[in-house]
């Protein structure tokens, strides 16, 4: 039987105290009732890069980023940095560095991790209440969307993080998430206020051409509290991008024609509050992390069309927040996890 591991970062609460671990039947798309696997309490967005998670904590007051071994047997992290004041939300890395951007301090965190035990190598704060979001590579430049100043921050790598200059926004947008293409050519940006598709030419920081503007939901959509779209996400084959919207509880399917994204399909996200979803690398499933009601939730993918076919499992998933896969080293044998 051929699985896929994957981990689920949570805000914290009884029903979720830590990280759990989960896999998924790629022939049948069933999905195993998520057990503890990591002690980080409000680990939230989970980042995994060569075997090694980099996760949020919050711990005795302080927050901070923890690193945790996914191939050994205990539940402990390897290593702490607990300097902020609460957990950031969005976690990525690198070789050598883990990123996090945290919506409440407003400023995005550079942690060192070639130690044993992270170290905060840089810090570089925006503003109190800017709202970051999310932290996106290309090149040299590192992207911010600051949620709350309706503007992405644009930062050169290369001169020790120089501001490089910045994609604004009308008021009341609220870009939060985004993704740019293999070749580095497309930006695709997901608003969480306008709740819009905003697609961009991006050469440099200097040239960024907005291409195209989309909205994601109908057109007199109402929903109390007002639609939240969140997470975006690109095929591997490039033809189709997926966003989720909380409060509307769905998934838009929007098919992909160089510049242009036509939205072609619209489901239910099997629960509520789709605050993350993935993709998995053969194409045949999307996962989506929904918070309060439905859990982890499996669907069948066309691959040919791009859309989301039968709600394949569910799984209870409390104050889930993200999710990352791993491919299972053990993907013949028949443990679960
Ligand atoms: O998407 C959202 O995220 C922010 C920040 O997340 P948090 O995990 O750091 O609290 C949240 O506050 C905002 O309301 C929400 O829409």
């Amino acid at each position: 039987m051929q699985k896929l591991i994957g981990y689920i970062g949570t805000y914290e609460s009884p029903a979720s105290p830590g990280i759990d671990c989960f896999s998924l039947d790629l022939e049948t798309g069933r999905l195993s009732a998520p057990q503890r696997r990591f002690a980080v309490p409000d680990s939230k967005y989970l980042s995994l890069f060569d075997g090694i998670l980099a996760a949020p904590v919050r711990r005795d007051g302080r927050a901070g980023i923890c690193l945790l071994d996914i191939d050994s047997p205990g539940d402990s992290p390897l290593g702490e940095c607990l300097p902020e004041q609460s957990p950031a939300c969005f976690v990525t890395q690198d070789e050598r560095y883990v990123y996090t951007a945290n919506y409440h301090e407003g400023n995005v965190l550079v942690y060192d991790k070639s130690g044993k035990t992270p170290r905060l190598a840089r810090t570089i704060s925006i503003a109190p209440g800017a709202g970051c979001h999310q932290i996106l590579f290309t090149g040299d430049y590192m992207l911010v969307p600051c949620l709350l100043l309706d503007r992405v921050n644009i930062y050169d790598r290369s001169q020790n993080f120089a501001e490089a200059g910045a994609i604004p926004f009308e008021p009341g947008t609220g870009p939060r998430h985004g993704v740019f293409d293999r070749a580095g050519r497309r930006l695709f940006l997901v608003s969480e206020l306008s709740n819009e598709l905003f697609v961009y030419e991006w050469k440099d920081p200097t040239s960024v051409r907005l291409r195209g503007r989309t909205p994601i939901l109908p057109q007199n959509f109402t929903s109390d509290p007002a639609p939240a779209s969140a997470a975006i996400r690109l095929s591997a084959d490039e033809r189709f991008l997926y966003v989720s919207t909380r409060f509307a509880d769905v998934i838009t399917v929007f098919a992909l024609d160089g510049f242009q994204a036509a939205p072609i399909q619209q489901v239910g996200s099997g629960g509520v509050h789709p605050r993350d979803f993935v993709l998995t690398p053969d194409g045949n499933y999307l996962l989506a992390a929904n918070r309060t009601q439905g859990g982890l939730a499996s669907f069948r993918l066309d691959p040919e069309s791009g859309k989301i076919g039968a709600l394949c499992s569910s799984v209870p998933a409390p104050e889930a927040v993200s999710i990352v896969l791993s491919q299972d080293k053990r993907s013949n044998a028949t443990g679960a996890v």
